[in-house]
């Protein structure tokens, strides 16, 4: 509730992305800044990547007497004018306080609050059109599901997002699947947040804001040590723990903080991966007792994945205690969209590119490209063998396997370990 703050300022906070689960998010943090006043500025902005929508003739809001519904729209203009997003997240009402824009710069104008939210192939290029155009203490969250591999190899988005921008990013995942939250049926979701201290000392709340710099937190020390960030200035609330659950948090959104950055991205990218495995052999007809055994092996391969190639800050218990773990795989492998498209895939013998096309009206699967991008980076440090499951979703995809082989191509797995 709005209580009486000692900061002048409040935090304005702008959402980078309007998918099915862009979309969602704006929806909880439009109604938790309406909570928190004390905190937050009221209006919460929301970039589109604008197109042209035709409202369904079995859409509620269409109207044939309406010029809205007869020819084409610009998505933004409907979003703003029906409070909904007729094309990636339809039935759902939006608080009035999203205003969808076009324009990516405008949308993070002024903002301190950074929330990155779109399909992980389209971000490094909308990163390099927001370059210099953050204010420089800004601080991020992404929740975005994927990594980036590149010939430098293989990165959190959360890293690349703070290096390009120069600002600190979190990361946000969970069993998260957006339509349930929408609905507001209760889920859980891991935060991770772990930002120079000084973000989170108690401020002096009079005097100059005077941009000091800080070291990087450890997780990307390593990588950029000429980085330096801006520090939020006092006249701000601090962005600590407290302070970033409660833009997140909602009665049926549960959220638990943690500062294990790496896990939580990675757990949120490679249950992708699994969850297509998991769509094969569902696909095929072999049952649940299949499916838990992608599940168990997928989870090993995330835990092995972190501790060999994020050692200096991944734990293993974000992959086995957490919901953007354990939690997410099963969501996945239950009723995430790349688990459905998979299965569709082996039982009518199309290719899974084909059924995404057909299925998700522009929404995009992440686990494909994820599943391209994670062998590139094994190919590269010559460490395939070590990562069967992974691998054998490659192979399927790019035809060298075949579901039916899952079984022979993750043996290894399934060897005694006395
Ligand atoms: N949908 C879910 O249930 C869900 C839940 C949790 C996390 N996630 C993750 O959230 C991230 C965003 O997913 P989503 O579901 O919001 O997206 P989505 O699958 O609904 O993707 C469509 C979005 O991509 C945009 N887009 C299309 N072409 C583009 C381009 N060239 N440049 C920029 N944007 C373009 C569209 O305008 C639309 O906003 C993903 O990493 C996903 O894994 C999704
Ligand atoms: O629909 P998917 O497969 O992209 O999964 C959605 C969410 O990530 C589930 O937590």
């Amino acid at each position: 509730m709005a209580s009486l703050s000692i900061h002048s300022k409040k935090h304005k906070v702008a959402v980078v992305g309007s998918g099915n689960w862009g979309t969602t998010i704006a929806k909880v943090v439009a109604e938790n800044v309406q909570a928190h006043s004390d905190l937050f500025e009221q209006e919460i902005q929301m970039w589109v990547y604008e197109e042209d929508y035709q409202i369904p003739k079995d859409s509620k809001h269409y109207d044939a007497g309406s010029a809205l519904s007869t020819k084409p729209q610009k998505l933004t203009q409907l979003i703003n004018g029906l409070h909904e997003n007729v094309k990636y997240l339809p039935g759902i009402a939006l608080p009035k306080n999203i205003v969808a824009n076009p324009d990516v710069a405008d949308t993070v104008k002024g903002s301190t609050i950074l929330i990155f939210n779109l399909p992980h192939q389209f971000i490094g290029r909308v990163c390099d059109g927001l370059r210099g155009k953050v204010i420089p203490y800004a601080r991020g969250i992404s929740c975005i599901k994927g990594v980036s591999v590149s010939d430098q190899g293989c990165e959190l988005f959360s890293e690349s997002i703070g290096k390009k921008l120069n600002i600190y990013c979190g990361a946000l995942s969970g069993a998260n699947i957006a339509n349930e939250v929408a609905l507001e049926k209760w889920c859980e979701t891991t935060i991770a947040y772990d930002p120079p201290a000084m973000d989170s000392k108690q401020p002096t709340p009079a005097g100059s804001p005077s941009a000091s710099s800080a070291d990087l937190p450890s997780l990307q020390k390593s990588e950029s040590k000429s980085m330096k960030l801006a520090a939020l200035p006092a006249e701000y609330p601090p962005l600590n723990h407290a302070n970033v659950r409660t833009l997140f948090h909602r009665p049926y959104f549960h959220v638990r903080m943690v500062k294990d950055v790496a896990g939580v991205s990675l757990g949120g990218a490679l249950k992708n991966i699994v969850a297509l495995a998991a769509g094969f052999v569902d696909g095929l007809g072999w049952g649940d007792n299949a499916k838990s055994a992608v599940i168990r092996i997928g989870i090993l391969e995330e835990v092995k994945f972190g501790m060999q190639f994020f050692s200096h800050t991944c734990r293993s218990e974000t992959f086995t205690e957490e919901s953007c773990g354990v939690a997410d795989i099963i969501t996945s492998c239950s009723g995430g969209r790349n688990f459905r498209c998979a299965k569709m895939a082996v039982k009518e013998g199309k290719p899974i590119g084909e059924i995404e096309e057909r299925e998700l009206n522009g929404q995009k699967l992440q686990g494909t490209s994820t599943a391209y991008e994670v062998h590139s980076f094994l190919k590269a440090m010559a460490m395939e063998k070590e990562f069967p499951l992974f691998e054998a979703v490659y192979n399927i995809l790019e035809g060298n396997n075949k579901p039916e082989d899952i079984p022979k191509l993750v043996e290894a797995h399934s060897t005694d370990d006395v």
